[in-house]
Order: C-alpha cells, then structure tokens, then sequence
C-alpha cells in the first residue's frame, strides 16, 4: 500500500537522494521568491492555532474550518484551482486578527530562514514572502500590513523583503487602497519591494487593472504577475499582462509563440514550481533563460525549498538528474533575479 506521503513527489525525490546530495542541496545558497503567506505556515503551526485560538475556545471552532483543516492534514491534490482557492476561507478565518497574523508570519519567516528542528540548515537565505492585505472585522488593510511588515523587518534588508499581492478579484475600490497603501509604506521607508498580481486566473479584465500597476511602478515598485496559469487562460489576457512590463512572472504555464518570444526577448525571469509544473522547466532550461526555483503555497502542496531542488537532482523518474554545477546555476539565476 502507498501512503500519502510516499506518493508526494517532493518526498520521493528526497528519499531518493544519497547522503551527499541531500547535504549539497541544504548548504546550497537559495532564494525563495514566491511563497504567499497565507499558503505557506506550516501545518502544525495551523493546527495548534485552531486549538488555542483566542476567538474559538474548544470545542467551538466552525466547521469550514474543521473541514479545511481535514483536507490540509491529509493532503492536497490539485486537480482543479477552484478547490484550491476554496481552502483559503478556512485559513483566513484563523488568521484575521493582527496579533495572529504577526504570529504566522513569524512561523512563516522561521520555516525558512532558520534552521530545522533537526538542526538542518535553513530552508533559504533570502526570502521575498508576499500577502495580499485583507481588511476584517479586526483589522484594516493597513494594519495586516504593517503586522506583517514589523516582522520582516525584523530581519535584515537583505534576508527579508515583502512583495504585495492584489488578488485579481478584488474591486477596483479594493485595488486602488492596496497600491496607493503599498506606494504610501514604500514611501517612509518600509520593506515594501514589489506588486503581485494572483487569485482566480481568469477573473476580471486585466485592461482595468494595468493603470494601478504602472502607478506602483513608477513608485519603484516592481511588479511579478501570476499569468497563463491554466489552459482557459487566453492569449489576449496574458498579452495585456505583459504589457504592464513585469519583471518577474509566476507560473507562465501556457503560453503562446506570442507570449513565449515576447517572455524570451525580454529574459523575464520565472517563477518555477517543478512538481506542479514538470514539462516547462526543461522548456526555459533548454533555451538558458533565468527561472526562479520557488515553493508558491507549502501549507497545500507539502513542498519545501529543498524538496523542490531535489525534484531537479533526483534521477527520473524522480527527478530531471541534473549535475551539482547545473543546479548551482539554478539558485544563482533566484538571487540574480530578485527585487
Ligand atoms: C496555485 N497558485 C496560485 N495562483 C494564484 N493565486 C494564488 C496561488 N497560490 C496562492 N494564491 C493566492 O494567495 C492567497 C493566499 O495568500 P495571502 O492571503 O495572499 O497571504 C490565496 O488566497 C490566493 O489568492
């Protein structure tokens, strides 16, 4: 029988690993460019929120929340993006009060940059963790980010920096607050870097939103957009995307010629998640074009950082088998592309 673990790709190429290689990925330099904060705690820093959390005493938490965390503790498969989104719900009601959310970022920020329980090396050694700012009945957008900003800065400039999500379903009311509030923050000097653009891939029309994103440009923000995610994504949307001139792009999955000359033309760099998206790594890597090895949300998929770096040294059929001098090139190509 096969357990659930075993079928997880990350921990199968893991284990297939000599002692060696699994050292030379730890010590290996990396940067994690593309992890949200709210998909990335780790599960048993969730699950002991839902059982000391100050807004559910015992025995009283909600049942998305009981049935969210069902499915999280037991495994997530992606099959389709709308059950995916639909986990967030349960996880945003444990995480709508600053307090809480400065503590998940904490436990975000630690599961990367600090060294293991088992006394392994840290995960990374510069992260750009990104949000999307979420007003509640407890907080107001400025508030999550300045909960979330206290806590990057608690590290050094060059170890932790936040980029800000605008979810591609907000209003435009929404979207507006977001970027003139990431604008107002980068201003007096807070750790703000750059704009992301993520949530459902095919809502809204992105003709409306490239003027708020050229704003947070000529702030100096810059700009990393989730695009041609899934197949329904056309070629028309993610032709406008690239007209807002990001310097990164998340997923980059299904691209036209198009959209693949304009991306390999202009040498954005991409961020690359191997076991969702196996068949278009070798596509970039084949053409030297920089990616970014990235984790996107740990706390559904059961990555990590390295788990995701043994997906390329794995021999197949665990792995594409590339050579330690590759694969050090790979994590060169995430610091060279950072913000
Ligand atoms: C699988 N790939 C993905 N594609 C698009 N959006 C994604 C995503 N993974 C995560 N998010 C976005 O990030 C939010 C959670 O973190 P924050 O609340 O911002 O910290 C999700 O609600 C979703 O909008």
């Amino acid at each position: 029988m096969t357990t659930d673990k075993q079928k997880d790709p990350c921990t199968q190429a893991l284990h297939s690993l000599s002692g060696d290689q699994l050292k030379f990925l730890q010590n290996l330099p990396k940067a994690e460019l593309h992890a949200h904060l709210n998909g990335s705690i780790p599960l048993p820093c969730l699950q002991a929120l839902a059982k000391e959390h100050p807004q559910f005493p015992p025995g009283s938490l909600p049942e998305t929340i009981i049935k969210g965390l069902d499915i999280l503790s037991k495994g997530f498969v992606l099959n389709d993006i709308n059950d995916f989104f639909g986990l967030f719900p349960a996880i945003y009601a444990l995480t709508s009060t600053p307090k809480v959310l400065s503590s998940v970022t904490r436990d975000v920020l630690t599961h990367f940059l600090e060294p293991g329980p088992d006394g392994s090396p840290a995960q990374c050694s510069y992260m750009e963790l990104r949000s999307t700012p979420r007003m509640t009945e407890h907080m107001s957008r400025q508030q999550y980010l300045i909960a979330v900003l206290d806590e990057i800065e608690k590290y050094p400039a060059n170890k932790a920096v936040l980029i800000v999500s605008i979810d591609r379903r907000m209003s435009l009311r929404d979207l507006t607050e977001c970027v003139d509030l990431s604008i107002a923050l980068k201003e007096v000097g807070r750790r703000i870097v750059g704009i992301d653009l993520c949530g459902d891939p095919l809502a809204s029309d992105m003709n409306d939103f490239r003027h708020h994103f050229l704003r947070a440009k000529e702030a100096g923000l810059k700009i990393t957009l989730h695009i041609a995610e899934t197949p329904k994504n056309t070629e028309e949307d993610t032709l406008t995307l690239l007209s807002f001139g990001p310097s990164r792009l998340g997923h980059a999955t299904f691209l036209s010629d198009k959209a693949q000359d304009i991306i390999l033309r202009e040498r954005i760099p991409i961020e690359i998640f191997k076991s969702l998206e196996e068949h278009h790594i070798q596509w970039f890597l084949k053409r030297d074009h920089p990616i970014a090895i990235c984790t996107d949300d740990i706390l559904p998929f059961r990555n990590s950082l390295v788990g995701e770096y043994a997906l390329l040294m794995a021999d197949p059929p665990f792995g594409l088998g590339l050579t330690e001098n590759e694969i050090r090139r790979i994590a060169e190509m995430g610091f060279e592309s950072k913000f």
